[in-house]
């Protein structure tokens, strides 16, 4: 599955927060979207997840838009959201189950896979809970729980790294390595840099709604050689140079 972002000026009622942005997600790549508070990030995720409609450009998966194909768009992407969107009145299980037929699984299959994600985000004897039963992290976990379950074709994270637990975040970067390997795309956005510099394939650099840079962190470093070493300081440096904008 590849994600094209082209040329996209959106945001929120005719207020253009991103000017012309383009960048790609391809097959078995994983994609960090880095940017600071108000860059631009959310409003790129909702655009892609189809909350938002582009003012100009386009966004296409395998070269084919919502508007074009509504139902086989949407039910190829997945997406967790930062802040996790459970429903009071349903059980963890209501919720697969919810999954389940919203995507229109196999139940036996997706049962299976739902079983093994379930013991490794230590939600097995859970199924019977409300979310108001839910600390933070394990809300977020019902949310990647949910997402893995799916065929989807291209995963969308939203910021999963600051309310999970160490272990948790371990078993979400194998689960999305899992992903890739079976050909998935997956565009995450955090502010996690450390982990996002050892976890991603490529980096897009968002600031006041442009793509700042892009590339691998190879490239990135090589188009700022004194910017510093790590993603942290090149990012740093490169927010330095832009903070009076
Ligand atoms: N619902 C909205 N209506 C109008 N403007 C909005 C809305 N949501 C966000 N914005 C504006 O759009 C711009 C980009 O916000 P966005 O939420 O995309 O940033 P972000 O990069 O995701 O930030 P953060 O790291 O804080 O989550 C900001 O200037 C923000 O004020």
């Amino acid at each position: 599955m590849t994600l094209a972002v082209q040329h996209l000026v959106g945001g929120y009622s005719q207020i253009p927060v991103l000017k012309d942005i383009s960048f790609q997600v391809e097959p078995g790549e994983l994609v960090g979207l880095i940017g600071l508070n108000g860059a631009g990030k959310s409003t790129t995720i909702n655009h892609i997840i189809g909350l938002l409609t582009p003012m100009k450009g386009s966004i296409a998966l395998n070269g084919v838009t919502l508007a074009q194909d509504p139902q086989s768009y949407k039910s190829q992407i997945a997406y967790i959201p930062e802040t996790p969107i459970l429903y009071e009145e349903l059980t963890l299980k209501e919720h697969l189950e919810m999954t389940m037929l919203a995507y229109g699984l196999d139940q036996e299959q997706a049962w299976q896979r739902a079983h093994d994600l379930l013991k490794t985000f230590r939600l097995a004897n859970k199924l019977d809970w409300f979310p108001a039963n839910f600390s933070k992290g394990m809300k977020q976990k019902v949310m990647i729980v949910c997402a893995f379950i799916t065929n989807a074709k291209l995963f969308i994270i939203d910021e999963p790294f600051l309310g999970l637990d160490p272990l948790a975040v371990h078993d979400l970067l194998a689960l999305i390595a899992t992903v890739k390997a079976q050909g998935a795309a997956v565009l995450m956005s955090t502010h996690v840099l450390d982990t996002a510099e050892k976890a991603c394939d490529k980096f897009v650099l968002l600031h006041a709604g442009e793509v700042q840079t892009q590339g691998t962190f190879a490239e990135i470093k090589a188009n700022y050689p004194d910017a510093g070493e790590s993603l942290n300081d090149i990012y740093l440096s490169l927010t330095g140079v832009t903070r009076d904008e």
